[in-house]
């Protein structure tokens, strides 16, 4: 492993993404209903859950771009609805569709954000991320405009290498890839979960969350129903996931 790119933090016992007890929503519509979630270093979490479920919304909040009515959350041992530019600086998040400023090339990219990021310093780990994201070489000194949507994501899983985030969160990354792209999209996600980073990942997406998950966790009516675990190399069954999934909403599970 380069030494560039260590993991950016020890396993810890304590969640690296936290809600507790969460109340949200916009407005006079509550959303989330006492959700409690828990993301720890090395784990990939999926998020499940209907249009509507809140998946956003959990997301907005971990970004401290709303505040909970009530419940606490924590994102690497801070409030990001207290302190939501230093929750960021110890998050990553990849949108559905990857913004990036398109008459660079990838590489420039990723110097100029970690420069906005004022992580100058982290120049030096740009190649060995964009090899550890998966991205080929001969596109590094490419303007990504002509990238596919997989090839995006490879640069700002470079870039959440290269920051060194503890956290990485990533709303709906597999709709629209080919298989082809989403098997590199985990492969990816693998690298980072094997340098310790925490991974809540929501998505309507099951055969992903059952491929590359560790938990995968039902939202449902603004609390999770229910949380499943993968029992170390044997994969979820997806047909019960499936089921599970489309069998309505069963009482908030306690577990998080
Ligand atoms: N800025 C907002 N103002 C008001 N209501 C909002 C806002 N954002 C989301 N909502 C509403 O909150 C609810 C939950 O939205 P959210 O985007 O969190 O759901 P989701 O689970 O991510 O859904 P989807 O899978 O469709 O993306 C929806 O009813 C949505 O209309």
């Amino acid at each position: 492993m380069n030494a560039l790119l260590h993991a950016v933090a020890p396993r810890q016992k304590e969640p690296v993404l936290e809600a507790r007890a969460v109340t949200a929503g916009y407005r006079d519509k509550t959303i989330l209903h006492g959700l409690d979630l828990a993301v720890h270093a090395g784990e990939i979490y999926a998020l499940l859950g209907g249009n509507g479920a809140g998946k956003t919304t959990t997301l907005s909040l971990l970004l401290g771009l709303i505040a909970p009515y009530s419940g606490s959350l924590n994102v690497n041992g801070i409030d990001p609805s207290a302190e939501p530019g230093l929750a960021r600086r110890h998050l990553a998040y990849i949108p559905e569709n990857v913004a990036l400023y398109e008459h660079l090339t990838a590489r420039e990219n990723l110097a100029y954000l970690l420069d906005l990021a004022r992580q100058e310093g982290a120049h030096a780990a740009i190649g060995p991320a964009l090899t550890a994201a998966g991205l080929a070489e001969s596109a590094w000194d490419r303007r990504v405009a002509g990238f596919s949507k997989g090839m995006r994501q490879k640069v700002a899983i470079a870039l959440a290498l290269a920051r060194r985030v503890p956290a990485l969160l990533l709303d709906e990354p597999t709709s629209g890839l080919d298989p082809q792209a989403t098997a590199e999209f985990h492969t990816a996600l693998q690298v980072l979960r094997e340098r310790g980073v925490a991974i809540l990942m929501v998505t309507h997406d099951l055969l992903s969350a059952a491929d590359v998950a560790d938990r995968i966790g039902f939202l449902s009516k603004g609390c999770l129903s229910e949380v499943v675990s993968s029992a170390g190399a044997e994969r979820f069954d997806v047909r019960a996931l499936y089921r599970r999934y489309t069998a309505g909403s069963e009482p908030c599970a306690s577990s998080s």
